[in-house]
Order: C-alpha cells, then sequence, then structure tokens
C-alpha cells in the first residue's frame, strides 16, 4: 500500500505516522484551496454545462476522474474511497496483491457523503485520513480484544466512541496542524521585516477544521469500523 502498511509494520504508532503525513498534505491542499475562496460557476447545479449530464460541473469532473481512477485500480487499495461510488468500472490492471489487514466488513464503509460537504481540492485527502480511522480501529481490536468484543456484542456505539478516544493525542494533533499551517502557510519575503507575517489560510482555522471535522468523522469510522468487527 501507498503508506506502506504491510502485516509486520501494522501497529498503531506506524498508523499514528501515516496520519502525520497526510497532514502535510492536508495543509497544503488547504493552502492552495485558500486562493480561489469560490467558483461558483464549478458548484451551479443549474448551469448544465456539458450536454448530457445534469448536475454541477464539479460532479462531472469528479465522477470522470473517478472512472479513469478507477479502471487504473484506485480503488482495489483498500485505503481509497471513492466519492461516486455507484456503477464505477472494474480494475484493468492486473490485480496487485494488496495486504488484507481489515475484516471484511470494513470494505462497505465509506462517509464520503459527509465529507463532500466540506470542501472540493483537498476532499481526496481528507477522505483518506478520515477513512484511515478502519485502520486505527483494526489495531486497536487487535491489541485490546477483550476490552472492546462486550461493547462490539452489546452495539453500544458510546463505549466504543469513550473507548476508543486518547484526548491526549487529539490535542497533539490539532497543536500540530495549527504549527504546520503557521510554518508551510507563510508568504516568504526576502526582506527582514517581522512585522510582515502573513498568512495564506489561517492557522486556527486548520487547528478547528480537525477539531471540528476531521477527528470525529475519524472517530465516527472507527466506530462504524469497530460496530462491524464481529460480524
Ligand atoms: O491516534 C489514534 O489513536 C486515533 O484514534 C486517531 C485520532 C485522530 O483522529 O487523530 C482519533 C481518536 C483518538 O482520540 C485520537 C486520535
Amino acid at each position: 500500500m501507498a503508506e506502506g502498511i504491510s502485516g509486520s509494520e501494522f501497529t498503531l504508532d506506524s498508523i499514528r505516522k501515516a496520519l502525520i503525513r497526510q497532514e502535510d498534505v492536508i495543509v497544503f491542499s488547504l493552502i492552495e484551496r485558500a486562493r480561489f475562496p469560490m467558483n461558483s460557476a464549478l458548484y451551479n447545479p443549474r448551469l448544465d454545462l456539458v450536454p448530457g449530464f445534469s448536475g454541477p460541473l464539479v460532479d462531472f469532473i469528479v465522477k470522470e476522474t473517478e472512472t479513469v481512477q478507477a479502471k487504473a485500480g484506485r480503488y482495489v487499495n483498500p485505503e481509497e474511497n471513492p466519492f461516486f461510488p455507484d456503477n464505477l468500472p472494474p480494475s484493468m490492471i492486473p490485480n496487485y496483491n494488496y495486504s488484507q489487514v481489515l475484516h471484511p466488513g470494513g470494505a462497505s464503509i465509506n462517509i464520503n457523503k459527509a465529507i463532500w460537504d466540506i470542501d472540493l481540492i483537498c476532499l481526496q485527502a481528507l477522505s483518506r485520513r478520515i477513512h484511515y480511522g478502519k485502520f486505527v480501529a483494526e489495531i486497536k481490536f487487535r491489541d485490546a480484544p477483550n476490552d472492546y468484543e462486550p461493547p462490539i456484542r452489546a452495539k453500544d456505539t458510546d463505549a466504543l466512541m469513550k473507548l476508543l478516544t486518547d484526548e491526549r493525542v487529539e490535542k497533539m494533533v490539532k497543536k500540530r496542524v495549527e504549527k504546520k499551517a503557521d510554518v508551510f502557510g507563510q508568504d516568504v519575503n526576502v526582506s527582514n521585516n517581522a512585522d510582515s507575517k502573513r498568512y495564506k489560510v489561517d492557522p486556527s482555522v486548520v487547528a478547528r477544521l480537525y477539531d471540528e471535522w476531521v477527528i470525529p468523522l475519524t472517530k465516527l469510522v472507527e466506530v462504524e469500523y469497530l460496530i462491524r468487527r464481529l460480524d
């Protein structure tokens, strides 16, 4: 897999490192996205810019992109989740042997409808990060099956949410992404003018995006995964 999860390095530590690497992509794509705050023609559902296709242009672009990528095998990779999963063509390339670390029920989890509401450019990066919750949940289950089995059998989602939550880690994640937005998003200036610190994207907004969307949705995926884990 792209992030290098194989049976031998499938640990909570390696999964957390993959999440940290993905922060860089997310912060950079937010910085890019901030250059174009609005693009109404792209999102307008009534413009009908493409003959034979009804819906916003953005849907057309993403559907067509996903169709090509599906043929190239993108969605055979358990780390990838399409935004328009209906009627995708099968992969045309020879099967790559992805290590099957997830329980089969994980394949049916796709919460991209909720993610679609956030923003366009960073969607794939955010989707990948949020659905990484499947891998986090699998390793947490493997590390403590006796703790997880009773709430799974009782379908107690609140207890599962409590069990998988690590507030110390969440605080660190939010602090780190805020710092990354600070460092990556400064205008680079050759003159040594300390007053001219300007940001391409407000670092506190990135921390809030993680606080209000990214982490809660990752945890939702973790709970969804665990609830199916003993099926
Ligand atoms: O690192 C973990 O243990 C995770 O489950 C991931 C994550 C996150 O989304 O960053 C989610 C829940 C935990 O409370 C801490 C962090």
